[in-house]
């Protein structure tokens, strides 16, 4: 299984089923802004009430070929295995499809996911095991506290700053400072790290040693 962290904004994905683990994969592709339609007879009532906020689009009825021709991605989660495994047979090699009840028949699986701005931690087990999944996703919760959003912002602009201004050959030990773990939790020493980025650019000192 080879990990990929897909841009799905704007993507057409079709999730074919309403139940609960139809429910599961629809609330995370919502935070990716993906462009989400359900088929299936019945949903359960959050889907129905992201249906009536426009957040997506239900079509109660059983699934046809038709609704899965445009589809960039593709969630077969109904809970007939002769369903899910048709839906598997219509798919283009093209298409991206996660079979929920028999992974094999997908070219992809859905890791556990732990996000902290542009943090990602994605933990899959190769399907053996979902439950390790979710209690190391756990674990890494607890690892890894709510301040890497801000943390992961600050190293994201100084990155810019430093790829955009500084020479070649003094880049990587500026990057690599970063990451060192004093700046995780300290706010002021972030802000003003990127200050002195920021001087050193407008003084022309872009080749002298930064003691932060
Ligand atoms: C990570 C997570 C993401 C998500 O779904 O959003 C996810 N499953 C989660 C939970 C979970 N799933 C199941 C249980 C009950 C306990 C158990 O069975 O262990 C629990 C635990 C719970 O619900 O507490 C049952 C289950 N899952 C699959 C099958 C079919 C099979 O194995 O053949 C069956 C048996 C159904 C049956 O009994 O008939 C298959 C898959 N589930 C996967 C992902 C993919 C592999 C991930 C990996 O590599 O580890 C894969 C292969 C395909 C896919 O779905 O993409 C999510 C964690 C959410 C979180 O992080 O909180
Ligand atoms: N991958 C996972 O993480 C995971 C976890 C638990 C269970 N499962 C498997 O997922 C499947 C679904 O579980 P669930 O709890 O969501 O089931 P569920 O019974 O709550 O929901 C099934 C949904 O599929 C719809 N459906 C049935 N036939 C359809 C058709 N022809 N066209 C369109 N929609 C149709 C039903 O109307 C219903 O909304 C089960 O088979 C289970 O084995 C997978």
């Amino acid at each position: 299984m080879y990990p990929i962290h897909v841009n799905l904004i704007g993507k057409t994905v079709v999730v074919v089923g309403g139940g609960w683990v139809a429910h599961r994969k629809i609330k995370d592709l919502l935070n990716e802004e993906a462009k989400i339609t359900v088929i299936s007879p019945t949903a359960d009532n959050e889907i129905q009430e992201w249906h009536a906020e426009r957040k997506l689009t239900w079509i109660k009825r059983e699934v046809v070929r038709e609704d899965l021709e445009e589809a960039f991605l593709i969630v077969a989660a109904t809970n007939c295995k002769e369903i899910n495994s048709w839906i598997a047979e219509q798919i283009s090699s093209k298409q991206l499809v996660n079979v929920v009840d028999q992974p094999h028949l997908g070219n992809f699986i859905v890791p556990s996911v732990v996000k902290r701005g542009k943090l990602i931690l994605s933990v899959s087990t190769s399907g053996a095991s979902p439950s390790l999944s979710k209690s190391i996703k756990k674990e890494l919760q607890q690892k890894y506290s709510e301040e890497y959003e801000t943390y992961l912002d600050f190293l994201f602009q100084c990155r810019s700053i430093i790829k955009n201004e500084f020479p070649q050959n003094c880049r990587k030990a500026l990057l690599t400072k970063l990451t060192d773990q004093s700046f995780l939790y300290d706010e002021e020493k972030q802000r003003s790290y990127k200050q002195e980025l920021l001087k050193r650019i407008d003084r022309n000192l872009v080749n002298e040693p930064i003691n932060e």
